[in-house]
């Protein structure tokens, strides 16, 4: 019953001679938010690929409700991700010519099912979207558009829904709309939401802050304060050249 929703274990990943990430432990414990922060470069986007199954890892062990993904072959492993992952990027990525509805069913029909009308408007509900079902993402603003990315992310109910800077295309107040959605999936769902992001007020939604530094973990904030994450964040970037 304890067991995390994530757990990386001494996960190293080396792209072509860079160390991107080197000897990471984390655990995500379920029905938590996690924001990653760090300078430029010092992997949080290899980190959040590799815990999503996106990219392999050169070794160390990435654990998704405590199913290993270094055992899995190259279907398995596309399965778990599409039912067990969501992801949100900063461009929302959505199909122009598909209606929101069409766009948040779309990982269930790429899985082969058929999803219910319900379950879609469903996750349009979630987002507090159900009454723009019909309309095409050019119809809709963009803090509109990255919530309806967020329900094609959670369609599947997934383990864990990651965000690589999901507010980083929006402006102050719609940014904020959408991090009181993503704290309220944590608070009322219990769902697991590990975010990058380089916004210190976006990080104060989170219960922590992970921050990495050459691809390791170089320290650790609970209840994070905006101020506070702004202070150490700034401590961490004034690295000697
Ligand atoms: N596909 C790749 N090929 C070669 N090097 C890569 C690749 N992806 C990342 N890197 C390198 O790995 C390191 C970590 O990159 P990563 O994108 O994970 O950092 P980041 O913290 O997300 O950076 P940013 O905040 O600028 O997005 C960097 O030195 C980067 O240049």
């Amino acid at each position: 019953m304890n067991t995390p929703a994530v757990r990386l274990t001494d996960l190293r990943r080396v792209h072509r001679g860079v160390t991107a990430l080197d000897g990471v432990r984390l655990d995500f414990a379920r029905g938590s938010f996690t924001a990653v922060m760090g300078p430029s470069g010092s992997g949080k986007s290899t980190l959040l690929n590799c815990a999503a199954g996106i990219d392999r890892p050169t070794s160390g062990r990435v654990e998704i409700d405590g199913v290993p993904l270094d055992g899995l072959g190259e279907r398995r492993l596309a399965l778990l991700r599409r039912e067990r992952v969501g992801f949100v990027f900063q461009a929302y990525n959505l199909i122009p010519s598909l209606t929101a509805a069409q766009n948040v069913a779309l990982p269930l029909r790429l899985a082969g099912r058929r999803p219910s009308r319900a379950a879609v408007l469903d996750a349009l509900e979630r987002v507090g979207l159900r009454e723009r079902a019909g309309h095409r993402p050019a119809q809709l603003s963009g803090g509109q558009q990255q919530r309806v990315a967020l329900a094609r992310a959670l369609i599947t109910r997934p383990a864990v829904l990651f965000g690589d800077e999901p507010t980083g295309a929006l402006d102050t107040v719609t940014s904020r709309e959408v991090l009181t959605l993503l704290r309220g999936l944590v608070d009322t769902a219990a769902q697991t939401v590990v975010m990058v992001t380089h916004d210190p007020v976006a990080a104060s939604f989170a219960d922590r802050v992970v921050f990495l530094v050459d691809g390791r973990v170089a320290g650790e904030m609970a209840a994070p304060a905006a101020d506070a994450v702004a202070a150490r964040l700034a401590g961490l970037e004034a690295v000697p050249c």
